[in-house]
């Protein structure tokens, strides 16, 4: 059986929960033909841990956030991203540190130190994804190696490769849907009482909102994904900047009350659009949907897209859009493609 050596870049909610999948689980991946061992860590909380070998995982699991890797074999207090990227005995980098809106680093960095080592890179950072896409793609295809991003949009809900994969014999004109699982979960907890910033807590101590959660109420966070799906799958050039963006933040928790005396629900709505002209245009505003809407009935940290086709119409996914342990699976889901990739290499 093949085994792949990671390093995880980041060690915070989505690389500890498939740290734990990984130690807990071992015939998950069995069961895929593959192993999975982790060879390094790297995180501004714990420094950085490099052992060849394996890393133990239940014990790093067990050691509290802020204690230093210092003084075990391989440890350092100091994260060390660039040495352990580049020199570790690792086949896949996995970048789970903070998405940034504004130029995607240091994700950009770590995925291109990566590649450019021969290492495949597997993420959830939607920096890297909606800001440097096309180029690290472009990068990894020149150096042999897959940049695979599941997770940048809807976490472990097949969205990017399912649309590449099954609709790609269709004419897809636009996207829309409901993008962002913290702003769906608190519009949904402002609906039962709660104010805005006590529902902000909540979708933190769950996992799913951004380390800065202004993104996710904002709408910054949503506008990266409907960049990555304009790009991805209609086709487009978009800059993040070029989607005009407004988030949930100035919705009160009245507005929230009257709109569901009327039969209506506020959500936070993310769509890409080609035009007639061919130019492709894109938005993220808050709506109040009729109760008998499609997106209406979409709560909590699910999220759905639906694809507006040539053939088949609507095409809608919906499922889990924020979570640790579902993130995690958009990262199994990516290293099975990568699997798949070396597979086809090797019979080739
Ligand atoms: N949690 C979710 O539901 C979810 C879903 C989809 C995508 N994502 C994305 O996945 C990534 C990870 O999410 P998370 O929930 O694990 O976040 P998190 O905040 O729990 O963890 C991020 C970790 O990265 C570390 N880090 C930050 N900068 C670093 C650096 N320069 N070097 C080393 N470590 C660094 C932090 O110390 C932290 O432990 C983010 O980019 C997020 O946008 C998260
Ligand atoms: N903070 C994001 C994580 C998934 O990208 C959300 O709530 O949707």
């Amino acid at each position: 059986m093949t085994t792949y050596n990671l390093a995880l870049i980041g060690f915070g909610g989505v690389n500890r929960a498939l740290a734990e999948l990984i130690c807990d689980e071992p015939q998950r991946f069995a069961s895929l033909g593959f192993e999975l061992r982790v060879v390094a860590i790297t995180d501004l909380a714990f420094g950085s841990l490099v052992q060849g070998d394996g890393i133990d995982l239940a014990a790093v699991l067990a050691m509290p956030r802020g204690t230093s890797f210092d003084g075990l074999p391989g440890g350092s207090s100091d994260p060390r991203n660039e040495d352990v990227i580049k020199n570790s005995p690792a086949d896949i980098v996995v970048e789970a540190t903070f998405t940034s809106p504004i130029d995607g680093e240091p994700a950009v960095s770590h995925v291109r130190w990566a590649i450019e080592s021969g290492k495949h890179v597997v993420t959830t950072n939607k920096g890297p994804v909606a800001l440097r896409g096309p180029e690290l793609s472009k990068l990894a295809a020149t150096n042999g190696v897959r940049f695979e991003y599941e997770g940048a949009v809807m976490s472990g809900t097949p969205v990017i490769r399912l649309a590449h994969k099954m609709l790609g014999g269709l004419e897809l004109t636009a996207v829309q849907g409901i993008l962002n699982g913290t702003s769906n979960y608190v519009l949904g907890r402002m609906e039962a009482g709660l104010r805005l910033d006590e529902a902000i807590a909540e979708a933190q101590d769950l996992g799913y909102a951004e380390a800065d959660p202004t993104a996710d109420i904002g709408g910054s966070d949503v506008r990266l994904k409907v960049a990555i799906l304009a790009n991805e799958l209609l086709g487009a050039s978009m800059n993040p900047s070029d989607v005009e963006t407004t988030g949930i933040q100035d919705i009160k928790s009245d507005d929230v009350a009257k709109a569901l005396a009327s039969g209506h629900r506020w959500k936070l709505i993310g769509e890409a659009r080609r035009e007639a002209d061919g130019r492709v245009v894109a938005t993220v505003k808050p709506i109040a949907l009729q109760a008998d809407h499609p997106l209406a009935g979409i709560s909590g940290a699910t999220n759905a897209v639906s694809f507006t086709t040539d053939l088949l119409g609507a095409v809608t996914v919906s499922g889990p859009g924020a979570g640790r342990v579902e993130t995690a699976y958009a990262l199994i889901s990516d290293i099975m493609a990568v699997n798949e990739f070396v597979k086809g290499a090797v019979r080739a």
